[in-house]
């Protein structure tokens, strides 16, 4: 599969269409998180699915257990490839979530890559979420090859923060994407360098390129 999760963070139906046949070549997984989602919801999970593609439905669930079990149960329902909670909502939250059976991945995010943190902060919650049955978790660039380390190869790290070239917004802890995939990133979220590109498409092949040749 594809490293690149293209954000679809828009909040029209037809323009989020629009993106994923124009990226279809270069993205296997859409994320869809709570500006599309408020918008276009089961629609939009459907249109991404019937293109044959993934939706990781990045909402952040961060609720009391009940509540979250529910929503990973609900998000279960739409046939997602993966799902995203808050590792601050605990140990029993997340044991919660990832108790549920034949479940979507769940990913869980550790401190998000527009704060600034210390590595300890990161490892502490990425260890918490993998004893919880955690399939693995958000985290920048910057943390990759110690997570990697310290939770195993096979726990899953997925980076936003990813910036082609240098930029100035809120993004705080990023890297390119050819680091990120070098570092061992299972997954490379990306929105604004795609989204605001003059063309996505071209933006979307160029990224692509950038990693498949690593
Ligand atoms: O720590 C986090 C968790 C989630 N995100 C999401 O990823 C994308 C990044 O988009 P860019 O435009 O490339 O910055 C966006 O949907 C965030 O909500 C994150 O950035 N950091």
């Amino acid at each position: 599969m594809n490293k690149i999760i293209l954000a679809l963070d828009v909040c029209d139906f037809k323009k989020a269409e629009k993106l994923v046949k124009e990226t279809s070549s270069y993205i296997d997984v859409y994320k869809v998180g709570p500006i599309l989602f408020l918008w276009s919801g089961k629609e939009i999970v459907k249109m991404i699915k019937d293109s044959g593609k993934e939706v990781f439905l990045d909402l952040k669930f961060h609720d009391i257990p009940a509540t979250v079990k529910r929503s990973v149960e609900s998000a279960k329902e739409l046939g997602v490839f993966s799902l995203t909670v808050h590792s601050a909502g605990g140990e029993e939250m997340l044991k919660a979530a990832a108790a549920v059976e034949n479940r979507p991945r769940i990913w869980a995010v550790t401190v998000l890559t527009s704060q600034i943190t210390v590595p300890q902060e990161v490892i502490k919650r990425a260890k918490l979420a993998k004893t919880c049955g955690i399939d693995g978790v958000i985290s920048s660039p910057l943390e990759i090859g110690l997570i990697k380390k310290e939770c195993g190869k096979e726990f899953n790290v997925i980076t936003p923060g990813i910036r082609p070239a240098k930029t100035d917004d809120d993004q705080k802890r990023v890297s390119t994407p050819e680091v990120a995939v070098k570092e061992g990133a299972d997954f490379i979220v990306i929105g604004r360098p795609i989204l605001e590109a003059v063309n996505p498409a071209e933006a979307a092949k160029s990224i692509y390129g950038s990693i498949i040749k690593n």
